[in-house]
């Protein structure tokens, strides 16, 4: 069974997974059996279905009807009839082994013998799953995260006799849905989300159990210096204080104190009402931006990437799926490879080889992977290579935020790609293109693009959880915008959803922007107590009316396409069918055009628009006179009088 046979999906559980699984599988085309033991269930979760559909059709989230996607959708109770048919079957049943068990022997007996047998388990084994099976091969976990609709991320897990045929199947099935998956090579416990998270929570427990640190002073720190969405504390009361107790017991492992006396208390997080915070008779988390001084948050980060570090080792997963599975699994802001290699992957070991040193505790010895990357010099991106490499004299740089191509005719395309952050211009991104356009040879290139993956956005702006612990010294990210700005090749802007705050500097940096109509454009930095500060209030006010661009800048609304147009501030609004072709006529004049005169054009106009008029034709004559020597210039006017295309080579 390959993804091309794959027409048939029945999901069977209609619960919060179960319809959202469904959902998700009916949006991207396919016809799916949603299946549950009773029709009220049925009922519930097809109802479900209906009203997250009307609400992504009213966000214009979504461009099919609901209706055309609730009829792809049928309902069913007798699993035999559900799975008659399945190419896959996706089961999101209770997380219970037995209850597995009996499903998988149901569907060894029921379901087509080359049917996809996938389990949506979040922490049980797959291997044990498969073997209520008579053939284990075609076996998988497809570990969708909650709620499937919003949730990018699938982790598409291995038992020990999934073939590789049936693990690939689901993994493009997977990409066939606009999700992404990460492959979980071995069915370890906690796979790897759970696997990496968990030390998040226990570290920061026996801190506050040791005396060494307060709950909210833990929480502050992870989230406002080192920019996780929650606090460890805050994350435990929402995913249930027993969760992470029952993980550590199944595992075998020691149990913080202070977890043991909220679940003695059975004080188990927001379900209870009370747990490390209280939620009835409280406001819930107490913790303020400046409690977390003082904390020591690679204590924390250390035992995560010594988690990673094992992962990686074992084979169990790649630097780059980890890092992929904890952005969009549990909202990192960076993965904990990419943000080991650039602390210093010999810091990261010191400090656990210092805490299993002083305390002995098992959870801090080092793994072997890592001890090995750093007894061979491989501690990170200063040394050149960790997790990853940074191509040092001998290797290609890889990127991890950005997507390029450079094509013979020398279009350099550059792609923003954190979709899961609206590509959001963090640290990472925007030193990756600089890099990448320091170190393309010039000479290759004619012409720069920039736009954004994930159709959402361009950009919405510098990535604000990384404002977490800036200090005002580190403030300057002109670098960025001015190196875009003078780049001597034309650049255009591929605008294609929001453009804002940084994300619109970058675009006002480029010398011509194409949108598409229901783009949209604002510097809503005033809303977070801030003025743009990559350019743009210059930019702006030089680009558009003073009226214009203070009204942008002072109300922080956005503005739709046609009326960015209209003031000057984009060059095109076109519509969405329309798009690629508008924007390759430009290209192609732009690759095609004169290399020396688009760089001589583009030079004295940025120069000349901040200085007076005659210091600024001064710098057009001598523009003038010196492109009246070059061949491009008697090959442009040979191809006149000629009657043909002019073939230029930037001579
Ligand atoms: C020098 C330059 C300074 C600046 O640029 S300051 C930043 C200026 N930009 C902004 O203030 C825009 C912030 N973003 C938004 O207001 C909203 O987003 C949008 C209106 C653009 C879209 O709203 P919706 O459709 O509801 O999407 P969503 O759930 O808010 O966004 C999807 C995910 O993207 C993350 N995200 C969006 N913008 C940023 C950002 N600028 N920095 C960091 N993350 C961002 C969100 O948090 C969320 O993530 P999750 O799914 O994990 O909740």
């Amino acid at each position: 069974m390959d993804i091309d046979d794959i027409q048939h999906v029945t999901v069977l559980g209609a619960g919060s997974m179960g319809h959202g699984i469904t959902e998700v599988t009916a949006l991207a085309g396919y016809d799916v059996v949603m299946r549950d033991i009773e029709q009220e269930i049925v009922d519930d979760g097809y109802e479900s279905i209906r009203w997250s559909l009307d609400k992504l059709a009213e966000k214009g989230l979504v461009e099919q009807a609901p209706d055309d996607v609730m009829g792809r959708i049928t309902t069913a109770v007798d699993l035999e009839e559900a799975v008659a048919d399945a190419d896959l079957v996706i089961e999101a049943a209770p997380e219970q082994m037995s209850i597995k068990k009996d499903v998988f022997g149901d569907l060894a007996e029921y379901a087509p013998a080359d049917a996809i047998l996938a389990s949506n388990t979040s922490s049980l084994s797959i291997t044990e799953i498969a073997s209520a099976t008579d053939d284990p091969s075609r076996v998988v976990g497809m570990h969708y995260f909650n709620p499937p609709v919003k949730m990018d991320l699938v982790e598409v897990i291995y038992g020990t006799e999934t073939a590789d045929e049936t693990a690939e199947a689901a993994y493009a099935f997977v990409e066939s849905c606009e999700k992404t998956p990460i492959f979980v090579r071995k069915d370890v416990n906690g796979f790897v989300v759970n696997s990496v998270l968990g030390p998040f929570g226990d570290e920061a427990a026996w801190m506050v159990s040791d005396g060494e640190a307060t709950v909210e002073q833990a929480d502050a720190a992870m989230v406002h210096q080192r920019g996780y969405p929650m606090g460890p504390f805050e994350l435990s009361d929402l995913t249930g204080i027993d969760i992470g107790y029952h993980v550590r017991k199944e595992a075998g492992k020691p149990i913080p104190p202070i977890v043991q006396e909220k679940v003695d208390a059975e004080e188990l997080g927001q379900k209870t009402g009370t747990g490390y915070y209280d939620y009835e008779d409280g406001e819930g988390t107490t913790y303020e931006p400046g409690d977390g001084e003082g904390f020591d948050t690679l204590r924390i980060e250390a035992r995560m990437v010594n988690e990673a570090a094992k992962l990686v080792g074992n084979d169990v997963a790649t630097a780059e799926a980890i890092d992929t599975g904890m952005r969009l699994g549990a909202g990192f802001p960076e993965g904990p490879c990419r943000r080991a290699d650039k602390e210093g992957l010999d810091s990261v070991l010191d400090k656990l080889r210092t805490l299993h040193e002083e305390t002995g505790a098992d959870r801090y010895e080092p793994a072997d992977y890592l001890v090995d990357l750093v007894e061979s010099g491989k501690t990170g991106q200063d040394a050149g290579e960790g997790f990853y490499s940074y191509g040092g004299s001998d290797g290609e740089r890889e990127y991890h935020t950005i997507q390029h191509s450079l094509s013979e005719d020398g279009l350099l395309e550059i792609t923003l790609d954190r979709p899961e952050r609206l590509n959001a211009l963090n640290g990472d991104l925007m030193e990756e293109v600089m890099h990448l356009l320091d170190t393309t040879p010039t000479d290759d290139v004619r012409a720069v693009t920039f736009e954004g993956t994930g159709g959402r956005a361009f950009s919405a702006g510098a990535d604000i959880t990384g404002f977490a612990g800036i200090e005002p010294h580190e403030k300057g990210v002109t670098e960025f915008f001015e190196t875009v700005a003078n780049y001597p090749k034309p650049t255009l802007a591929k605008i294609d959803g929001y453009c804002l705050g940084g994300g619109n500097e970058l675009a006002l940096a480029c010398d011509l922007r194409i949108a598409t109509e229901d783009s949209e454009f604002g510097f809503p930095e005033i809303n977070l107590g801030l003025i743009p500060g990559g350019g743009g209030t210059q930019r702006a006010i030089r680009m558009l009316s003073d009226a214009r661009a203070k009204e942008l800048v002072f109300r922080g609304h956005r503005i739709d396409a046609e009326l960015a147009e209209e003031w000057g501030l984009i060059n095109r609004a076109v519509d969405d069918d329309e798009f690629d072709d508008v924007v390759a006529e430009y290209v192609d004049d732009l690759v095609t055009g004169p290399p020396i005169a688009l760089e001589k054009a583009k030079r004295v106009m940025n120069a000349g628009r901040d200085q007076d008029l005659s210091a600024g034709l001064e710098l057009e004559a001598q523009a003038f006179g010196l492109l009246l020597g070059t061949e491009d210039m008697q090959e442009g006017a040979a191809a006149f009088m000629e009657d043909r295309e002019a073939e230029f080579e930037g001579r």
